[in-house]
């Protein structure tokens, strides 16, 4: 590896974590520690093709580094012998004032806790990654590479709110929007796959996993996408409700006397499939369908439908889209979504090939469909690490 990268994805009870070369993007080393606070945490540790799996009692962040940390020593290199250029971070909420990645020192770690009221279910878990990594490593530059930053590029039209102006001017409140790095590498990726520059190309990316954002990228910069202030907005997710008219908190909180934290945690925690089915994995979901469940079908075309929605609300604001590429565990290995979200979008020029979808792409349209369909795995740590390599050389 000539610029090898630690990318840590720390979220609120799992850290992802990645070795990977910032210059050619290949990946030696991965894993996922699991279920960390819980009696019973699980590390899965990936290396030269072998999995490693085990499980231990991870008490909080810095336990599962440590893990993650004996996990190289035991498998493969050791990370201090491994040669790494720069500790990278995923962080979600860079606020107005991350466009780019940074460097973190003391003043950084400061501002990104600030941002954490704008991203509560993301940022603390974040910033715990990034201060354990700094102590672990600290001789290593650690760079915090955000969420947001790909789409500053939106217009005012698209980020602005329609809500007083000190909410906008004191306290921050405009679009941000999230998922970034995955919108940014799978939209240049269906660029590669048209055979275009992204410069020469409008596409509509829709990221679904358990938090899902669709995004408008208009010759290769985020004109719009679906998540607002937080991770909230947009799309129904595993337990977020996403779009909701917002005198529904006001309602609930008249009639039922719950606090605002407690409509935050029901909204961001109790929501989206889990209210709609008991179920936050699309896999359960699909399942239970199947067999006939009613309102895991209802809550099926719910997801999709609210996904077309966007879709064909980016085409116009778009004047036009060359490609839709679906990305994320549900966009690229849910075929059933995928139909769902699309059907109804021939009259806007998306014709499906139910084959090719059923084969998992990656073109998953008609070769006369005016507009490529394409599933596109995506790639959030390379993506950070190459961000992180282009700014430690410059
Ligand atoms: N084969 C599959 N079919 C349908 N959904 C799947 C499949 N595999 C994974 N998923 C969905 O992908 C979700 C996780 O996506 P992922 O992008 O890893 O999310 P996150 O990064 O937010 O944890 C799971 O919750 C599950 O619903
Ligand atoms: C921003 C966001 O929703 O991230 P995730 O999908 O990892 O929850
Ligand atoms: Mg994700």
């Amino acid at each position: 590896m000539s610029a090898p990268v630690l990318v840590i994805n720390s979220g609120s009870s799992s850290i992802k974590y990645q070795l990977v070369d910032g210059e050619t993007l290949e990946a030696s080393t991965s894993g996922l520690i699991e279920r960390i606070g819980q009696a019973e945490s699980i590390l899965t540790h990936r290396h030269a093709g072998e999995k490693h799996q085990a499980t231990a009692h991870l008490a909080d962040h810095a336990a599962g580094l440590e893990a993650m940390v004996a996990a190289f020593e035991e498998h493969g290199t050791p990370l201090s012998e491994a040669g790494l250029i720069a500790v990278a971070h995923r962080v979600v909420h860079g606020g107005e004032r991350f466009v780019q990645p940074v460097v973190v020192d003391d003043e950084v770690e400061q501002a990104i806790e600030e941002l954490s009221a704008l991203a509560p279910l993301h940022n603390p878990a974040n910033l715990e990654g990034v201060r354990v990594a700094r102590k672990l490593f600290p001789k290593l530059p650690q760079v915090a590479v955000f969420d947001t930053a790909f789409h500053a590029t939106m217009p005012e039209r698209a980020h602005l709110y329609a809500v007083p102006s000190a909410w906008r001017e004191e306290h921050g409140v405009r679009r941000y929007g999230f998922h970034g790095t995955s919108h940014a590498y799978v939209s240049r990726k269906a660029a590669e796959l048209l055979g275009r520059s992204p410069k020469e190309v409008n596409v509509i990316v829709a990221h679904l996993g358990n938090g899902a954002s669709v995004s408008a990228v208009e010759r290769g910069r985020s004109i719009d996408t679906s998540m607002g202030l937080t991770p909230l907005e947009g799309l129904v997710m595993g337990t977020r409700s996403g779009d909701i008219d917002p005198a529904i908190v006001f309602h609930m909180h008249r009639q039922t006397g719950a606090s605002f934290a407690d409509l935050d945690a029901a909204l961001n925690k109790e929501s989206g499939m889990l209210a709609l089915t008991g179920q936050i994995d699309m896999r359960a979901v699909e399942a239970a369908a199947a067999s006939g469940d009613r309102s895991a079908q209802i809550a099926l075309e719910i997801y999709c439908y609210r996904i077309r929605k966007y879709i064909g609300s980016y085409i116009a604001a778009l004047g036009g889209a060359d490609a839709i590429a679906f990305t994320a565990g549900v966009g690229e290995n849910s075929a059933e979504v995928r139909a769902g979200a699309l059907g109804s979008l021939v009259a806007l020029g998306v014709h499906l090939d139910e084959a090719a979808n059923a084969a998992g792409g990656p073109v998953i349209s008609t070769p006369q469909s005016p507009i490529t369909v394409m599933v596109i795995p995506t790639n959030e740590e390379g993506e950070i690490a190459s961000q992180t390599a282009a700014l430690l050389r410059s």
